[in-house]
């Protein structure tokens, strides 16, 4: 695995002729060059280090990459906080709205639910308000084609600024590639007397896709170069640190989410404490980097986690993340990823979330029938999943001591009776750590704690310092969720790796082969052109999306020596793929 200190000079991604044809966000990053062949161990150090690099100030290397402290971002960040700060002190005729799609849009949904859930606390008026491509059906599953329409952007957002005499309108896009932003950001830039239109994303501007859009005479680089010059008289601001390649290349569910995370929390937090200044700001943003180093000093029992997520994945078997608040919706968020990430099938990571839709606070409420994908309770857990929870399942608990322990340990019990591989990822803050009860008795005699610490095969415990007050107690909140989001992606993505067994049981043929059989079974074809042999992951994985069996046809066709054609046909002669896996590895 590569250090960041064994890195040479033709490794650093931040020089202008690494990969010169790809925009930051779609890079190879070069310290998870050999995930595929890491040890659990090793692949969360990787995604550590990968991590790291959010926290960057200049990228050197020449290319003028701004990081995420520099001083050009954290003074938009600044900016663009003080007309939050405005609209939270004026609310009558205003609205926030964070926009973007997949995982962008299920970010802007989770701020702009918990701050105007904090916002009611506080007796102040919500003015958030979130927008996600394709609905609410997408804060669940993958819906790709509303994401490529810029006019249904435009729409939603009208729809949605109805009445509205000011918005300010934060549109993420991790790639600056996603037009159905685009469309909205252009829509602002042509009402101004309205809006103020934000950009949120990670790549520098002439790195944004220039692809054409059908039906529409812009790309998203023609309207970010808009909205650039419109940034000279602040009509217009785009916040786009590079936070370098994710550690999957155009997973940008990782970094970039991670970061989208991070920018809209200090954004919105800032404003709410009115403490928007330069300094003020950086140093909530060096917050996170505590964050980070907190979390990854857990990885040995990250890595634990990952591998039993990964021995799950390989006998067949599922991962569940049962929640408890806002880590319900972390792990929803993880486990809706992997479909379109990973190519996995929906039912293998899947999450539920305590109280389920009443606890989302999703604009369109209850989806439970729109079929099993939406049944995210733990109603639903307990009444559909559970009595067929088997040992080769693993069964992955998260919540914080704050949490109702007595529930916790109840569900715990009965998961127990179907499976042995019950974890936990648990957060405790400090003295507040025990529940008020049991204050001033020895932790190892409160009842639902024993109770909880006996039932789990293990409990990933991350502490953190007390958080007396209330308000400091959410951004506490949104630590922990983000904590928890980089232990479930780690999970998430290292399971899937171990569980991507081609290159070990196809004979051990070598990398490229394996490359160019799954190339050839993605595409259809046994002369596969140069611009599929080049397109990114991200193409790769969307093309694979459309068409089923794309590994056990690859592994066919690497054990037989055949083509695409002959793999299916002999795929076809098995009723069950694992017995055509097994038959070919056996063979
Ligand atoms: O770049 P953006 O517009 O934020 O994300 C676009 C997108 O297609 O890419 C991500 C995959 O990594 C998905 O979460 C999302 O749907």
């Amino acid at each position: 695995m590569l250090a960041a200190e064994a890195l040479t000079e033709m490794d650093r991604w931040e020089m202008p002729s690494y990969e010169p044809r790809l925009p930051v966000t779609e890079k190879s990053n070069p310290r998870t060059r050999e995930l595929d062949r890491a040890r659990p161990e090793q692949l969360v150090r990787s995604l550590r280090d990968c991590d790291s690099e959010i926290f960057q100030h200049l990228w050197g290397g020449g290319a003028g990459y701004q990081g995420l402290y520099s001083d050009s971002i954290v003074q938009t960040i600044v900016h663009v906080a003080k007309k939050v700060e405005d609209i939270l002190k004026n609310p009558e005729g205003s609205l926030i709205v964070l926009s973007g799609c997949g995982t962008s849009g299920r970010l802007a949904y989770l701020l702009a639910t918990s701050f105007n859930r904090l916002l009611t606390g506080l007796k102040k008026e919500r003015v958030l308000a979130y927008i996600i491509a394709g609905g609410d059906k997408a804060l669940l599953t993958s819906q790709e084609a509303p994401e490529d329409d810029p006019q249904l952007g435009a729409l939603n957002l009208e729809q949605v600024c109805t009445g509205k005499s000011r918005v300010l309108f934060i549109g993420i896009s991790c790639g600056l590639s996603a037009p159905f932003v685009a469309g909205q950001l252009d829509f602002c830039m042509n009402h101004l007397d309205v809006f103020t239109p934000v950009l949120l994303g990670f790549n520098p501007v002439d790195m944004a896709r220039n692809e054409p859009v059908p039906g529409w005479a812009l790309t998203f680089r023609a309207v970010a170069e808009r909205m650039l010059e419109m940034q000279k008289t602040h009509r217009a601001f785009i916040i786009n640190p590079a936070v370098g390649p994710e550690p999957i290349s155009g997973s940008s569910r990782m970094k970039a989410g991670s970061t989208t995370k991070i920018l809209l929390e200090t954004l919105l937090w800032s404003a709410l404490t009115s403490t928007v200044t330069h300094r003020d700001v950086l140093k909530l943003l060096k917050n996170y980097e505590h964050i980070h180093r907190v979390t990854y000093s857990q990885s040995e029992q990250i890595a634990a986690l990952v591998k039993q997520a990964g021995a799950s994945l390989q006998k067949g078997g599922h991962v569940y993340y049962v929640g408890w608040g806002t880590l319900g919706v972390i792990g929803i968020i993880d486990a809706s990823e992997c479909v379109p990430t990973f190519g996995a099938e929906a039912g293998d990571i899947c999450g539920f979330i305590s109280e389920g839709y009443t606890a989302m606070g999703n604009t369109e409420g209850d989806m439970t029938s729109l079929g099993p994908e939406f049944c995210i309770g733990h109603k639903d857990f307990v009444s559909a999943i559970l009595p067929n929870v088997r040992e080769s399942d693993s069964v992955i608990f998260l919540f914080t001591l704050a949490d109702d322990l007595d529930a916790v340990g109840d569900l715990a019990l009965c998961v127990k009776q179907k499976t042995s591989n019950l974890h936990a990822v648990a957060h405790a803050f400090g003295a507040y750590s025990v529940p008020k009860e049991y204050e001033g008795m020895p932790q190892h005699l409160a009842p639902s704690e024993d109770r909880i610490n006996r039932v789990f095969a293990s409990i990933l415990t991350i502490t953190w310092p007390r958080a007396p007050e209330e308000e400091s107690s959410f951004l506490m909140t949104l630590q922990v969720e983000l904590a928890t989001k980089w232990v479930l992606n780690a999970v998430s993505t290292g399971a899937h790796i171990l569980k991507d067994i081609i290159s070990d049981c196809s004979g051990g043929c070598a990398a490229e082969l394996c490359h160019g059989a799954l190339i050839r079974a993605v595409y259809s074809t046994d002369q596969p052109t140069e611009e599929m042999s080049t397109a990114s992951l991200t193409e790769h994985a969307q093309t694979a999306n459309t068409c089923s069996k794309v590994v056990p046809t690859a592994l066919m066709m690497l054990r037989w020596k055949c083509s695409v054609r002959e793999a299916r046909a002999r795929l076809q002669g098995h009723m069950i793929i694992r017995d055509a896996v097994e038959s070919c590895l056996t063979a």
